[in-house]
């Protein structure tokens, strides 16, 4: 009896820790050639190096709408596609659940990758949280002011043309990942 008494409170005292739901935090990507699936696994990277957060990469052929309902952040990602967000990217994002506006006061956050500097990787990013500001996420940048608008890589001009992945793409990557997370464990969560 006392072993089965004891055995309840144990229970009942450690049931709220283990049943507790960790918020996810969603990394999406397209990729034609692999850059963008690359900057999307170091974007996962720094999401997973915060404890108390799951994280979910996927390509966008992958995520269902119960992926981005259960998210409570959205990371997405896109190759520049002449100086624009990659159409299929954009196609992805216009698909969302609007009615209601069930993604609203969710988490917002975009990387890109582009084969030259500054042909249009800012605006990527900047076109994708636009996007999300019509569903009423909140939107952010990275962790350092060299990633304000999120993270970007240049994957093929001068010393950034393939081979090496630059070691301040990665860190850029990781940074948003990480301030993402730490946001997420921030915000009230939704039962
Ligand atoms: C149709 C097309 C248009 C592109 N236009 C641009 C561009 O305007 N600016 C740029 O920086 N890179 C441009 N690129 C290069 C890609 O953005 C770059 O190679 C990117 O890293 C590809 O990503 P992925 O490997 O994930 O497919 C273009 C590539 C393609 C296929």
């Amino acid at each position: 009896m006392k072993v089965f008494l004891a055995l309840s409170v144990f229970f009942l005292l450690t049931f709220p820790v283990f049943s507790q739901i960790q918020p996810e935090v969603l990394v999406v990507y397209y990729s034609q050639s692999g850059n963008t699936k690359r900057m999307a696994e170091e974007v996962a990277k720094g999401a997973k190096s915060v404890s108390g957060v799951e994280v979910r990469l996927k390509s966008i052929e992958e995520v269902s709408e119960k992926d981005l309902l259960e998210a409570a952040a959205i990371i997405v990602g896109s190759p520049v596609y002449n100086a624009n967000v990659a159409p299929a990217v954009q196609e992805f994002i216009n698909s969302w659940p609007f009615e209601g506006r069930p993604l609203k006061d969710k988490i917002g956050a975009a990387f890109a990758t582009g084969g030259g500097i500054s042909i249009g990787e800012e605006g990527v990013m900047i076109d994708i949280l636009r996007s999300m500001l019509i569903y009423g996420m909140i939107v952010i940048g990275g962790e350092k002011v060299e990633s304000a608008f999120g993270a970007s890589a240049i994957t093929d001009e001068g010393p950034f043309k393939e081979g090496d992945w630059e070691e301040i793409f990665r860190i850029k990557a990781n940074g948003l990942g990480r301030r993402v997370s730490q946001l997420v464990l921030r915000l009230p969560q939704k039962m």
